[in-house]
């Protein structure tokens, strides 16, 4: 079937959180310096390869809103409309979010970080009210009425992440690719990963293997039932693409 649509999506350039290996979910961090500069090599990417947007779709978070402002930037297209949702943000962590990736991978183990990390249904202990962040992320005014009180995540498997990505996949973003609209998604490691895994049925098991690397572009191509003719192609060069891949699933080694 021949193409009949094109959408990009992007992963946040490296976070603060990201440099320092802490599990971030929805505590808001910042980009750091790399990140910033990885947004914009994103930005020349995609104009090189002569891209423009009709909507952006991001997250509540600001390490995508930054990316995508910056990406939107660079291409010409500071004005384009920009749908902010919680059903982009990454997955939320619980308990884990601000722990240091390595040292919780000494503590219980690589095979349990790797679970916690990467497993489809396995979510990582909830986030009690104790914790450090719960206030500050149950009180963020921008959640206010959404989601609501009884959807409001305290952790998130990648399964729970995908229950709560997917209808706005299918209720806001497929209707307006349907329209032929130019999109483009910045968002997150694991809400992205739910969205790749959704477009190329991709089991259990083979997504646990996907790692998505920080501030580089993919492009989907679909056909006209929204399967994929030609599934994630990255706008880098391979080998970058591949030592990224592998640098994020170190991240969950113990030091
Ligand atoms: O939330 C985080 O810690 C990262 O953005 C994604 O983390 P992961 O690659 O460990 O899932």
């Amino acid at each position: 079937m021949p193409a009949k649509y094109k959408i990009v999506m992007i992963r946040h350039g490296e976070s603060e959180w990201n440099q320092k290996n802490l599990f971030c979910g929805w505590y808001d961090a910042d980009l750091s310096d790399k990140g910033r500069e990885e947004a914009v090599s994103a930005g020349k990417a995609l104009k090189a390869e002569g891209y423009q947007f009709d909507v952006a779709h991001t997250s509540v978070l600001k390490r995508a809103q930054i990316t995508l402002n910056s990406v939107l930037k660079e291409i010409g297209q500071p004005d384009i409309p920009v749908n902010k949702t919680w059903r982009l943000n990454e997955r939320h962590y619980g308990g884990l979010t601000g722990l240091n990736k390595a040292e919780t991978a000494a503590k219980y183990g690589e095979a349990q970080v790797q679970i916690w990390r990467r497993s489809f249904d396995i979510p990582p202990p909830a986030m009690e009210k104790d914790h450090p962040y719960y206030e500050t992320i149950v009180k963020d005014p921008r959640y206010a009425g959404d989601p609501k009180p009884e959807e409001f995540p305290m952790f998130e498997s990648l399964k729970l992440t995908i229950e709560r990505t997917l209808p706005y996949w299918n209720e806001v973003i497929v209707p307006q690719i349907k329209e032929g609209k130019r999109i483009i998604i910045a968002a997150h490691g694991n809400s992205l990963r739910g969205i790749v895994k959704h477009l190329d049925e991709l089991s259990d098991a083979a997504i646990m293997e996907l790692n998505l690397p920080t501030g580089i572009p993919f492009v989907y191509e679909l056909d006209e039932n929204l399967k994929p003719v030609d599934s994630m192609v990255f706008l880098g060069d391979e080998e970058t693409v591949k030592k990224a891949m592998a640098a994020v699933a170190a991240q969950g080694k113990a030091k």
